[in-house]
């Protein structure tokens, strides 16, 4: 039941209210429709369709259909496919969540003159079962994977996160697409030797394809900017969606990201400087959060945005402890972590909204989570103790060193404030010489900019 509250608010995050809730046992699952007969009747009496798959039922397009055709019509009148449209066409409306669950098959709720707009199912249903669904009910269906893609299409922001949702929308959009009624007959009677759907997924192809090109292109730009950043000290906050990353993120940097109660909020990498400022400077990156069954297409297009954790030297790895389901949740982060290969990084596990426990859950949860930090984003002083640890860790691995800084080489002088804390400052006749701390690579770096 915990995994249909999750999709619950999966719908709300794209701006519906769940009407009404229906599951249905494993053992009555129907082939054709994921649903058996009784319940697809009982469907479509929230949506207001016929509940039968019957093949006299009218065919609708789906949107997912209609939506690839405008873009190709826009593609063809001049413009490229043009990604920095505004709001998703879902309408705001009611949801309708159907679940086939484990329980007793329970029963809906009907709430009286709403009718659901939106059917979200918590399980991957195959692009014919969508299809039956969607002419027995009447009215969009989306699984779960489709409900997470729609949500990071209009979450994304930033060049390089429209592209990667655009990736995978439409890896996940070209095995949905079905014949529209008619076409096929006309390409096939002038002998094209290629249905109109078959025409219509190799457009896909070749979109994606160029869609990729771009995205390679943008991810060098942002990678010569990483290694520009390369010696700084760097801490990324990563997990589960709607953990609290991007509230700590605003405390700790004192910026202004986006801190919203919506699941996947956050799509793009921000890195600000930790205030206030540690001496060198503590670079932190707020990411994109995790949620369970993250479809694989957008794992592997946001890995590239997740490179900003690999590059990190410390993990804040948060986790929402006034939700009940925080353990499995966090069980899915580490498995996330593990598939990018981020594991060996190192890692300080914070359990974020303890002001939502009471004084007994607090104290359970730290014998529980002995080496983890428990805070409240919202409280300063947590914040405030957050940022010492984190100074403390970097400090941890600095060593002592010694520098000259010959009187040719002056403009270096702002690469060694940046990249060491310099306790000591004296000049004679060969030019400065700098006792400071440092990380090793960092020392090193310096050194053999100074030999150059
Ligand atoms: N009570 C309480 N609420 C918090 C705390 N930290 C964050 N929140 C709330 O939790 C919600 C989600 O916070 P975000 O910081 O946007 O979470 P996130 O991890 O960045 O989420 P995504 O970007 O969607 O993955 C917001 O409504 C915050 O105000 C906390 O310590 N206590
Ligand atoms: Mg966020």
């Amino acid at each position: 039941m915990a995994d249909l509250a999750e999709l619950g608010r999966l719908v709300e995050t794209l701006g519906y209210d769940v009407v009404a809730t229906i599951s249905q046992r494993r053992a009555a699952l129907g082939a054709a429709a994921v649903l058996g007969r009784g319940k697809l009747r009982e469907l479509a009496a929230y949506t207001g369709g016929e509940g039968e798959i019957g093949s006299s039922a009218p065919q609708r397009k789906d949107k997912a259909r209609l939506r690839w055709e405008a873009e190709q019509r826009e593609a063809e009148e001049g413009g490229e496919g043009d990604l920095d449209e505004g709001e998703g066409e879902v309408d705001e409306g009611e949801a309708y969540e159907g679940e086939e669950g484990d329980e007793e098959g329970a029963e809906g709720v009907p709430v009286a003159d709403r009718q659901a707009t939106l059917v979200a199912i918590d399980h991957d249903v195959s692009p014919s079962q969508l299809r039956n669904l969607e002419r027995a009910t009447g009215t969009q269906v989306l699984d779960r994977t489709g409900v997470i893609i729609e949500i990071f299409h209009r979450h994304a922001r930033s060049r390089e996160a429209k592209l990667q949702v655009e990736i995978a929308r439409l890896s996940y959009v070209a095995p949905r697409l079905r014949e529209s009624p008619g076409t096929s007959e006309r390409q096939r009677g002038k002998g094209a030797g290629e249905s109109a759907l078959e025409l219509d997924r190799r457009r896909i192809r070749d979109r994606i394809a160029e869609l990729r090109e771009e995205l390679a292109a943008v991810q060098r730009d942002h990678s010569v900017r990483r290694t520009l950043r390369r010696d700084a000290r760097r801490v990324a906050l990563v997990g589960y969606t709607n953990a609290g990353k991007s509230s700590l993120m605003r405390a700790l940097t004192a910026s202004e990201v986006l801190v919203a109660d919506k699941l996947f909020a956050t799509l793009d990498t921000t890195v600000r400087a930790l205030q206030p400022e540690a001496k060198p400077r503590i670079l932190v990156s707020d990411t994109v959060g995790f949620i369970k069954k993250l479809p694989h297409d957008l794992v592997a297009s946001f890995r590239s945005t997740l490179d900003e954790a690999l590059e990190a030297s410390l993990l804040l790895f948060v986790a929402d402890v006034s939700d009940p389901m925080y353990e499995e949740q966090l069980t899915v982060t580490r498995s996330v972590l593990g598939e990018i290969g981020a594991v060996d990084i190192p890692s300080l596990l914070l359990l974020n909204k303890v002001d939502r426990l009471t004084p007994l859950q607090r104290e359970a949860l730290q014998q529980e989570h002995p080496e983890a930090v428990m805070l409240s984003a919202k409280d300063p002083a947590d914040v405030a103790a957050l940022r010492d640890r984190i100074v403390a860790f970097f400090e941890a691995s600095m060593v002592e060193g010694e520098l000259v800084l010959p009187y040719g080489k002056q403009s270096l002088i702002g690469e060694i404030y940046e990249n060491a804390r310099v306790m000591e400052e004296t000049y004679d006749e060969q030019g400065g010489k700098f006792r400071l701390r440092a990380h090793p690579t960092a020392l090193d770096r310096l050194r053999s900019l100074l030999l150059k």
